[in-house]
């Protein structure tokens, strides 16, 4: 479980997050929408230890989150999918791992999780530069998944894909989230995302989560409007 209490965020006189209350808990799916420079980023950078918040507590299982001891058990997908050019696929897939087994082994979990997200092992040896944004964005979610993390963070996963690749990485997403039992935060501006892969949908605005609910009901949400609209 993951919880964020009167997190604070302010760059110069630009105050981003002004008292940002959440929590996802065990096995959820929270989706977290906003306009563009809400602070969704933010928000995802302070969870991850990234950027030091003003105040506020960040706690995992209750425990305040230290970065670099809970980072193992969580997985991210980066926008844009943020492959090492200079790795091949599987290498990028393995990289946590390698840190603590032999590249044989490492190998090996890398073709499964590729085989999970719907590549074929000819895929392995490739470098990011030959692949798809499509296929990049699966080695990017085979990579997050790597390490079989507790928590996994989407920052928006389907931007730059066309509908129909976009609703696979949604469906893989989904997927992947039910059979592992993974917490899963995604941070979209796509409200197809949402009705996919969201459990719960809460919305940032002003610096603050201003409606937090079920993706079900989300439909009757008068604050959702502008965004289903
Ligand atoms: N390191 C930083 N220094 C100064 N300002 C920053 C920094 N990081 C973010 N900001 C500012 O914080 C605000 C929120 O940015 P953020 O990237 O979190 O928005 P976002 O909601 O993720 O937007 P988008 O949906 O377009 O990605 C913006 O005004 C941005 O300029």
């Amino acid at each position: 479980m993951i919880e964020v209490r009167g997190l604070r965020k302010a760059f110069g006189q630009a105050r981003v997050l002004d008292g940002v209350d959440l929590r996802v808990g065990q096995g959820e799916s929270l989706c977290v929408i906003g306009q563009s420079g809400t602070g969704k980023s933010v928000l995802l950078k302070c969870i991850l230890g990234l950027i030091q918040p003003d105040e506020g507590v960040i706690l995992s299982q209750g425990q305040p989150l230290e970065p670099y001891r809970f980072m193992r058990r969580f997985g991210m997908l980066f926008q844009g999918a943020a492959l090492f050019d200079s790795l091949s696929v599987w290498q990028n897939v393995a990289f946590r791992l390698r840190q603590r087994m032999s590249d044989r082994a490492a190998r090996a979990i890398a073709l499964e999780k590729l085989a999970r997200v719907g590549l074929d092992r000819n895929v392995a040896d490739l470098m990011p530069a030959e692949l798809s944004g499509g296929m990049a964005k699966r080695v990017g979610l085979a990579r997050a998944i790597a390490d079989d993390p507790a928590v996994i963070f989407f920052d928006e996963p389907t931007t730059g894909l066309d509908p129909i690749r976009a609703r696979a990485i949604d469906g893989l997403i989904r997927g992947i989230v039910t059979e592992t039992g993974a917490t899963a935060v995604t941070i979209t501006h796509d409200m197809a995302s949402v009705r996919a892969i969201g459990d719960r949908v809460a919305l940032l605005q002003g610096g603050r989560i201003v409606h937090d609910g079920p993706v079900a009901s989300m439909d009757q949400a008068p604050a959702l409007a502008h965004f289903l609209a």
